[in-house]
């Protein structure tokens, strides 16, 4: 058996008997442990700059599952808050952010190093956690890739089809490109103090890159994400780093290699025996099970967590759900998925 975190050696690219497991957003509102502490700290910024409480629920699911790794408790959106936008969360709702539609929008934002004072305290959580987790558990640290990111910068909220930021793309392509490069520079920095806070491993979310298409995805999701993990890769050598194109589609092909990517993240509209055949030939997947079934559970729950691991057992696979777990799933179910990989 091969020394080292289960995480980390898929990452390097081993095939293990029984995948490595971590779910995302497995700190979160399904679970009644994280709603008392969130309620303790008064809202949900609040938690994400508390190092102690963010650290504590972190932990809270590794504590009552024992996944392979916890990933920091944070949020994609501190960037923007921390390059200078407005940022609040209405109950319910989702985010909402100040604008960003001209120059003088742009003109306001801090410049890439002027981030830090900000997050420290994302800094000082990883900090705790390096200390505090079980050796056998990966650290992940993580951000928003620069393109998922300005889609809430430019419309101030949320959007069904990212309508804003493709309106600010077609009608002031330079402005939307200032604000592409500022974001990748400053998430470059951003991810790069992680790896000195004791992130082990790096995953850029970029959550709406299946809105981008042909040479705009190019441009716009692949390029800013090659040009990250160049980077960081230059300043730690060696730090794996997990691309999530969500609904890339045909464009999760090759992604890996034309992005230095170390594992490619697949969302569940893609079936896994595709993304062996299409995407796990260039190196580790992580993914897919719908997180609907962390909701219904069952047979069915069982039946396709079992199919996933059967599908990418030729390969390095990390074992996670297509997107984010909500806040209706069953904590119970979760630990049926988590017996049924590790269990047969
Ligand atoms: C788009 C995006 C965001 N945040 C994130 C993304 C990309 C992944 C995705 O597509 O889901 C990523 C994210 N958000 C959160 C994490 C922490 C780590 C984890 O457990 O995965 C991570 C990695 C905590 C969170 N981020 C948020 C919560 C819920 C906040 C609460 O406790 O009320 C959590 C646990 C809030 C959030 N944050 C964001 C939105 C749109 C919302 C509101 C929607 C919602 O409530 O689920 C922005």
């Amino acid at each position: 058996m091969a020394e080292g975190k289960k995480l980390l050696r898929a990452l390097a690219g081993e095939t293990q008997a029984i995948p490595p497991i971590w779910m995302m957003r497995q700190a979160g509102r399904y679970l009644p442990e994280y709603r008392a502490t969130r309620a303790q700290a008064g809202d949900f910024l609040s938690l994400c700059y508390n190092p102690d409480l963010a650290a504590e629920v972190t932990l809270q699911p590794i504590r009552r599952y024992g996944f392979d790794a916890a990933i920091l408790f944070a949020d994609i959106l501190l960037i923007p808050d921390a390059l200078g936008a407005d940022l609040w969360f209405v109950t319910g709702e989702g985010p909402r952010l100040s604008t960003i539609t001209s120059e003088a929008d742009f003109g306001k934002l801090k410049g890439k190093d002027d981030i830090h004072d900000h997050l420290a305290p994302v800094y000082e959580t990883l900090r705790i956690l390096s200390r505090e987790l079980p050796s056998e558990t990966a650290l992940i640290g993580f951000a928003g890739a620069p393109w998922t990111v300005a889609t809430y910068m430019i419309a101030g909220r949320g959007t069904p089809d990212q309508g804003p930021a493709h309106a600010l793309r077609e009608g002031n392509t330079a402005l939307f490109e200032a604000l592409l490069d500022r974001l990748t520079e400053a998430t470059i920095e951003y991810l790069s103090c992680q790896v000195e806070a004791g992130a082990e491993t790096l995953k850029l979310f970029d959550s709406w890159a299946g809105s981008l298409k042909g040479e705009a995805f190019t441009k716009y999701a692949l390029e800013p994400t090659k040009r990250i993990i160049a980077e960081l890769k230059s300043r730690h050598p060696g730090v794996p780093i997990i691309a999530f194109p969500r609904e890339a589609g045909e464009a999760y092909v090759g992604f890996a290699k034309a992005t230095g990517a170390d594992c490619v993240a697949l969302d569940n509209s893609v079936s896994p025996e595709w993304g062996a055949e299409n995407v796990q030939v260039d190196g580790c997947v992580q993914g897919n099970l719908a997180s609907s079934h962390m909701v219904t559970g069952g047979q069915a729950l069982v039946d396709e967590t079992r199919h996933i691991v059967e599908a990418f057992s030729k390969g390095p696979h990390i074992f996670n759900l297509g997107h984010g777990i909500t806040p209706d799933a069953d904590p119970d179910n979760v630990s049926l998925m988590i017996e049924t990989v590790r269990g047969g």
